[in-house]
């Protein structure tokens, strides 16, 4: 693990991504998605281990809209260790002029993903950054979203677990539509209650709306990419190109899938049981 930690915190570790990057086979992703389909393992259970002797480096999967900004942000500073959303690290490089912010903005626009060597780049120069402030483990969000970009990953790191947060698709378009952002503070809220009955096995799920506080209210923006028609190609990218990265880490044993229960309330204390964390906030708060 110290090996590894070390290996994470030398400047290495970002070339060997770009390194990484220049050499895998575009053909990659095709034949990893098949060969772990053929190999179907459990979902995987973190061991409970203080979180201060436990390495954390850690992806979250899931769709558009199911929270995993949220969950991983909440983890990231219970466990103090960074929150990396290359979703964000889009969106800062759109909020620029560059050549490549007018690229980006069409290609998000549309639905669609970023380029593999794109993304690993913006991330290459977060990581860098990390590594110069000292940062140590990482909690990813929305990386990878490609078996090339997990192949990538899993060759210059290791990854201790992937979360695959899960909501249907109706709760989850409901989510991307009532999502807003402070304009000012950059927080995210969302203004939908969802009360979606229980039908043809699934369960009721309930989650009221995450409002903004008064300063806030009135600064609220919608994300460009959270319309009806752009969600809905966002989910079908999903199911076509990130779908197959939940295969990648259950084939490894590395996946824990975690069905929300409802909004924040309930399923913060059950995602926390779920990753064996649940005294830990409690000896957090007590020694605070
Ligand atoms: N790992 C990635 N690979 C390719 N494109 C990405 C990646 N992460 C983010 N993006 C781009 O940024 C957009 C917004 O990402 P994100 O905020 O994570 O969206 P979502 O709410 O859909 O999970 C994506 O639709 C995609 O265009």
């Amino acid at each position: 693990m110290a090996a590894v930690t070390r290996r994470l915190r030398s400047s290495s570790y970002v070339s060997l991504i770009r390194r990484s990057l220049s050499t895998a086979p575009e053909s990659a992703s095709a034949s990893a998605s098949s060969e772990s389909a053929q190999v179907r393992s459990q979902s995987t259970s973190p061991p409970r281990v203080d979180p201060k002797d436990r390495n954390i480096q850690w992806v979250f999967l899931g769709c558009p809209g199911v929270g995993k900004g949220t969950y991983a942000s909440r983890l990231s500073t219970l466990l103090g260790v960074p929150h990396i959303a290359t979703g964000d690290l889009v969106r800062e490089e759109l909020s620029s002029s560059t050549p490549l912010s007018k690229q980006l903005k069409e290609i998000v626009n549309q639905g669609k993903l970023v380029s593999d060597e794109i993304i690993i780049n913006l991330l290459s120069k977060r990581l860098e950054a990390g590594e110069t402030n000292g940062e140590s483990g990482f909690i990813l969000d929305g990386f990878p979203r490609t078996v090339r970009q997990a192949e990538i990953l899993d060759d210059v790191t290791h990854i201790d677990l992937a979360v695959n947060l899960k909501l249907p698709e109706n709760v989850l378009l409901e989510k991307c539509l009532g999502r807003r952002i402070c304009d000012q503070c950059g927080k995210n809220f969302n203004v939908a209650s969802i009360n979606v009955k229980g039908e043809n096995g699934n369960p009721a799920i309930k989650m009221a709306p995450l409002l903004p506080p008064p300063h806030c209210a009135s600064k609220l923006i919608t994300r460009s990419d959270d319309t009806e028609a752009i969600v809905k190609e966002r989910f079908r990218v999903y199911n076509d190109k990130s779908q197959p990265v939940e295969e990648f880490y259950r084939a490894r044993g590395k996946l824990i899938e975690f069905d929300l229960p409802g909004g924040i309330p309930e399923s913060w204390p059950k995602l926390l049981e779920a990753l064996n964390l649940d005294d830990y906030e409690d000896r957090q708060s007590a020694a605070a």
